[in-house]
Formats: C-alpha cells, sequence, structure tokens
C-alpha cells in the first residue's frame, strides 16, 4: 500500500525503540530498546515516508502511531528518524520574523497559556513557576531550585526596601510575590493571560501583599511607569525578532536613569538566528509557542546595547533549563491522565513531545538560556554597579 514499505525505510536507521507494524511485522532499531512506537495502520506509515519532528508528532498527536515506555527514548528516536532524512538542524532560509501585531500576540498567548490553570498546577512547581529553574546542587527539588531562581534574579538587580520593581510577562505571579515578601519592593507584573491575571491576584490577596503587590492584565507596549528595576523571565521569546528593538526600548523608558534590568529568556544556538530545522521548529510554531521566535545571544547583546543600554553581565543557564524540563516532562508523565483530564487527550499528547522534546533541545544544546543584566546610564561615568560581581553570589 501507498508504494512504500516502512521496514526498508527504517532498516539503516539506529534508534532505542522497537517498532511494530499493524501488520504485526516488528523489528528492532537497536539491540537493547527502551520503547515501543506502534505503527497503527497503513495511512500512518505516511509519517515515516518522509520523517520529521512534526510529522512523528503530529501522527502521535492524532492517535495514528503511539508509543510505550521511556518518553526519552521516543524523542531520541524521533530524531534519528528526521535526520535519516539528511535534513540539517537549521532552516535552510534566513529568521521567520513574522509580525508580532497586539491582537495577535494576545491570541497566541491564550493559544499557550489560558488552557487551563489546573492544568499548569499538575506538573509545576507549587509556586507555578514557568521559567528555568536554579539548581545548586544536582540533588535539589525543582520548587528549591525555583525560589533559588527568584532569589537569584532579585540579587543581580540588587533589590532594596521600598525599590518599585516591575516583572514584564510575569505568569503566575510568583517572583513579584517573592520579592515583595522577602526584599521589601514594590512590585508590579503585567501578563497578556486572563487565566494567569486572575490567579496571580488571587494568590496576592491570599498572603495579604495586596499593599505591596500588583498583576495588570497588559501588553508591554502599553504598560506606563517609572521603575527602579526591572525583570523579564521567560518572556522575549514571544517577542519576535523584528520587535526585539520595540521591546528593548520599551524597557528602557520604564525604567529610571541608572535603573537596571534582568532580560532571561531562550536564545537560538545558531548565530543566524534562524529557527530549528527538523520540524522541530514547526511543531513549536504550529502546536506550542504561535508566533515564538528565538534570538541568538549576539543579537540579544546588539539589541540590548542598540536601545542604549550598558550590558554588565551575562550568564548561561543552559543545564538548568535542560534539568528544569526533565522535572516538569517527569512530574506530566506521572499525572498524564489527570492532564488529559484537565484540557484533553490532544492536548496532553501534544504537551507531553514538547516538555519531553525540549528537554533533549536544551542537552543537545539546539537551544540555550541566557540572563543578560544591564543599566540604563545617560552620563558618562560609574554606574550604580558594584566594581566586582560578588555581590552576586553572597
Ligand atoms: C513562559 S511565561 C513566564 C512567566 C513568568 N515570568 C515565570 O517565570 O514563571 C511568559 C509570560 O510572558 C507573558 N507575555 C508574553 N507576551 C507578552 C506581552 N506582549 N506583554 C505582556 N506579557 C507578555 C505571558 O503572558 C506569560 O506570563
Amino acid at each position: 500500500m501507498f508504494g512504500f514499505d516502512p521496514a526498508k525505510r527504517l532498516g539503516h536507521v539506529q534508534a532505542p525503540v522497537r517498532v511494530v507494524l499493524w501488520d504485526g511485522r516488528d523489528f528492532a532499531l537497536s539491540d537493547s530498546p527502551s520503547a515501543t512506537l506502534r505503527v497503527k495502520h497503513p495511512g500512518a506509515a505516511l509519517a515515516l515516508r518522509r520523517p520529521s519532528l512534526l510529522s512523528l508528532a503530529e501522527a502521535y498527536i492524532e492517535g495514528d502511531i503511539d508509543f510505550e515506555g521511556d518518553i526519552g527514548a521516543a524523542i531520541r528516536t524521533a530524531e534519528a528518524l528526521s535526520r535519516s532524512t539528511g535534513d540539517g538542524l537549521f532552516g535552510r532560509s534566513g529568521p521567520r520574523a513574522a509580525l508580532h501585531t497586539r491582537r495577535g500576540d494576545r491570541q497566541a498567548i491564550a493559544h499557550h497559556y489560558d488552557v487551563s490553570n489546573e492544568f499548569y498546577a499538575l506538573w509545576l512547581d507549587s509556586r507555578m513557576v514557568y521559567s528555568c529553574a536554579y539548581f545548586h546542587s544536582e540533588s535539589d527539588t525543582l520548587a528549591q531550585a525555583q525560589v533559588q531562581k527568584l532569589d537569584h534574579i532579585c540579587h543581580k538587580l540588587r533589590l532594596e526596601p521600598g525599590d518599585r520593581f516591575l516583572d514584564v510577562g510575569c505568569g503566575w505571579g510568583a517572583l513579584v510575590m517573592h520579592a515583595a515578601r522577602a526584599y521589601g519592593v514594590n512590585a508590579t507584573g503585567i501578563t497578556l493571560s486572563e487565566n494567569q491575571y486572575r490567579l496571580a491576584n488571587e494568590r496576592i490577596r491570599a498572603a495579604g501583599l495586596q499593599d505591596q503587590c500588583r498583576v495588570l492584565l497588559e501588553d508591554y507596549r502599553d504598560h506606563h511607569g517609572t521603575y527602579d528595576r526591572v525583570a523579564s523571565v521567560g518572556m522575549f521569546e514571544h517577542v519576535g525578532l523584528k520587535n526585539l528593538p520595540t521591546y528593548f526600548q520599551c524597557v528602557r523608558r520604564l525604567l529610571r536613569e541608572g535603573g537596571a534590568f534582568l532580560n532571561h529568556g531562550i536564545t537560538t544556538s545558531d548565530t543566524g538566528n534562524r529557527s530549528l530545522g527538523l520540524g522541530a521548529g514547526e511543531f513549536i510554531d504550529r502546536h506550542i509557542f504561535p508566533r515564538g521566535e528565538l534570538p541568538h545571544l549576539h543579537l540579544v547583546v546588539k539589541e540590548m546595547s542598540d536601545a542604549d543600554f550598558e550590558v554588565h553581565d551575562v550568564e548561561t543557564l543552559r543545564p538548568h533549563y535542560a534539568k528544569t524540563l526533565s522535572h516538569w516532562s517527569a512530574n506530566f508523565e506521572a499525572r498524564l491522565a489527570e492532564a488529559s483530564a484537565a484540557s484533553s487527550e490532544r492536548i496532553a499528547r501534544t504537551w507531553r513531545l514538547y516538555l519531553a522534546g525540549c528537554a533533549h533541545a536544551f542537552e543537545q544544546r539546539w537551544i540555550s538560556i541566557h540572563q543578560v543584566l544591564a543599566t540604563k546610564e545617560t552620563q558618562p561615568g560609574r554606574s550604580e554597579m558594584p566594581l566586582t560581581r560578588d555581590w552576586m553570589y553572597r
């Protein structure tokens, strides 16, 4: 059928799985497979004709193929199959650089974040921090590592009681609440997600922090105010390459002279800023983060410098995000049935691939993550930054 025999196609691929076809044919792609990939009907074999991370993911999401066993093995298999086509890790064309309107961005955010709060609570830590954690040791729990990340950001920004602090893209409010409670700042967060906005404000009220802390439903382009310190954590991936100048100028406008800004976000390892190839970029764009785009670190530093920030410090957190995602993926695997009930089977299948796939992408160094610390200087001479970085690690 279809003039294509999957057994022949797969014959040359090395991967940690056993493939079982609809007609009972069964073959292992390595000596000790740790997962089973089931191709459920002849039509499903089409996903294997010219396999990519997108075609395989969509066949799994639609239930045309299935697997049993270790999700990591399934992801490694999907990569091996996609690479067997000879395609490269990054697309041939340049960066996508989509237009990012306020309306389009709001819809994209709703697609991802408004699945349901119960769904995210199943696999995030109890504060619902949805960004890379900071592990001091291999055995730290996810919850510990998330608080350590919040503190790492607050230390880098040298938060002081009474500081006016803004968190751009504040999620469910963990950082604004922590900064208000532990550092005594007056904290404002903005998000585009209605679900996050509602739950964050409920949590602020329940903690009695409403005089010190607020979360607004607002686009970063529409926010006004003057702040001593600004953080943006896991948000600028949504901004788009074309909009990076606007984004950094908006943040600069919100800072007082001498104020500090920490931008924490995912970067690509491709210096040409191209989207991921092998179908990975298309999978993320179509099913996970519509219109998300990743710059290389050099572009982040360039755009921040063009917006007249003085960049002081860059830290790579890539191993921390691989570990964070492994925790999220393990939590998700353990609560798959509940995740399906809190969303739909289709969404649960999609997120399952996304979490394990992103852990793999960070592990493999396809993507990375950087914290970039900068200040707004308008005069020549010394900034408010200490001479050494000792303060960061006290
Ligand atoms: C990955 S979440 C990170 C949340 C939070 N910073 C954390 O670490 O848990 C990205 C956040 O960016 C927000 N966001 C994305 N685009 C935005 C925009 N144009 N204006 C304001 N917030 C935005 C989303 O609503 C979401 O809260």
